[in-house]
């Protein structure tokens, strides 16, 4: 069987061989060999750069036909629809990380009050994708199209931007996770830096400039031991690369409202949980080992104090949210130029109640009626902090953020959507 090199590269003298028994024509065989030989080579070499330079808009054409599955008309179709507000004033907003927990409440919230919505999602495998694709369903149930693919995708992003005249962003797609961040520090520079500026880069160029609402975290406040936290404390002294990641997107942030006059909203999430939440946060991960009768680890800071988070209700959190969206106010450049200043503002949207972890883990045994088995170690040097406490008084002043849902009640509610979502029947917990 010939090798790709063989039939890339034929024996070309070979197929020209002379007869040298017939030597009246030897010189005119000679004379015809040569000019077939260089015809040959020339067609060749003119079909050899054909496939090169088609190999490589093929390559260049963004590796979309490998990993990503957009473009087409009818897919144009779909954004525009899926983008289409729905009530007066309303906005088009594109929700990056849709089919995450918050991304996809957001989104239906959008859409329920009439907003038009295009998710943006890449799907990864930090945890079970097929639970958001169960949420993708939910929003495709509401008419809420996500496409699939990485924000770090310039053509895919300046597609959507070309397709549609977004007001909004809400920019939640992120690595998230505290302690993963030791595992694998690199996805958290391509999506919560590469992945921002990328967007960044995008929003500054379309015409005209979106408004941008995006995620930030409360893990900036690192090492303040100042309580409750306000946004005029210091975040110079993060604990994990995660939080410097988010303080970084702080500041890359306030360098294009500066620059290019984007109107920006960072929102300094605390400790967010609920129904269709994150499996690898406390509360998810600690219901799925009590009820499979595992042992579960409580981490205990210096001196054996227990660790406290500021616990906030998805609902609250996206109050907040389309609070934010609603004061964002407009970005005022347009081609890539500033033409005046736009609003640069950051929010802490937490619960203001701090509750010791072996206290969630007390009203979980409550909900699940299962003991949990616990086992408590000193908290391991991977980037947490011993307690988060959020100051709201600025949300609340800015857009009348007001958290109402306790820990008792959200943490009902979440174990209500996870023995549905998972299919425990009661009797089998209780
Ligand atoms: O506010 C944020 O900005 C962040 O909130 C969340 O981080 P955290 O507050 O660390 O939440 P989470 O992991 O649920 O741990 C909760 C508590 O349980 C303790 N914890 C955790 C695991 C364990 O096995 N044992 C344990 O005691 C642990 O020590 C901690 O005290 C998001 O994950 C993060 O993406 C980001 O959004």
């Amino acid at each position: 069987m010939p090798s790709l090199e063989d039939e890339l590269f034929p024996s070309t003298p070979g197929k020209f061989k002379i007869d040298r028994g017939h030597n009246i024509n030897r010189q005119f065989h000679r004379c015809f060999a040569s000019t077939s030989t260089m015809f040959i080579w020339a067609l060749f070499l003119i079909a050899l750069t054909a496939s090169y330079l088609s190999f490589q808009s093929f390559v260049d054409s963004g590796n979309r036909y490998f990993t990503a599955s957009w473009g087409g008309i009818q897919w144009e179709k779909q954004i525009r629809n899926s983008a289409k507000t729905n009530r007066p004033g309303g906005m088009s907003v594109l929700v990056t990380g849709a089919t995450g927990f918050i991304g996809s409440h957001v989104s239906l919230a959008l859409k329920k009050r009439g907003d038009g919505v295009v998710g943006l999602d890449n799907f990864n495998n930090y945890y079970d994708p097929s639970l958001k694709k169960a949420r993708q369903s939910l929003l495709h149930s509401q008419a809420i199209l996500v496409v699939e693919g990485d924000l770090n995708d310039v053509k895919l992003m300046a597609k959507l931007f070309d397709l549609v005249a977004f007001t909004h962003v809400m920019h939640l797609a992120a690595q998230a996770g505290v302690r993963y961040a030791m595992e694998n520090p690199s996805s958290y520079v391509h999506s919560n830096i590469a992945g921002l500026v990328t967007l960044l880069e995008t929003c500054k160029s379309a015409n005209p400039q979106p408004a941008i609402v995006w995620a930030s975290s409360s893990s900036v406040y690192g090492l303040n031991d100042k309580v409750p936290f306000s946004e005029l404390d210091r975040t110079d002294q993060p604990a994990s690369l995660y939080a410097a990641t988010k303080k970084a997107g702080e500041e890359i942030t306030h360098t294009y409202n500066h620059i290019y006059g984007l109107a920006i909203t960072g929102l300094r999430f605390f400790t967010v949980y609920g129904p269709w939440g994150r499996p690898d946060m406390a509360y998810f991960s600690f219901t799925r080992n009590i009820l499979q009768g595992k042992t579960i680890t409580i981490y205990r800071g210096k001196n054996k104090a227990d660790l406290a988070r500021d616990f906030t209700y998805i609902d609250d959190i996206v109050k907040g949210c389309l609070g934010s969206l609603d004061t964002s106010g407009r970005s005022t450049g347009s081609g890539g130029k500033k033409r005046g200043p736009a609003p640069y503002r950051n929010f802490n949207l937490g619960n203001t109640t701090p509750v010791k972890v072996p206290t969630l883990v007390n009203i979980l045994e409550k909900h699940l009626r299962v003991k949990a088995k616990r086992k408590i170690v000193e908290m391991p040097g991977n980037g947490d902090v011993p307690y988060t406490h959020a100051n709201i008084s600025l949300a609340r002043r800015e857009f009348g953020y007001k958290p109402t849902t306790d820990l008792q009640t959200g943490l009902k509610n979440f174990v209500r959507w996870y023995l549905s979502y998972y299919g425990y029947n009661r009797k089998d917990v209780w």
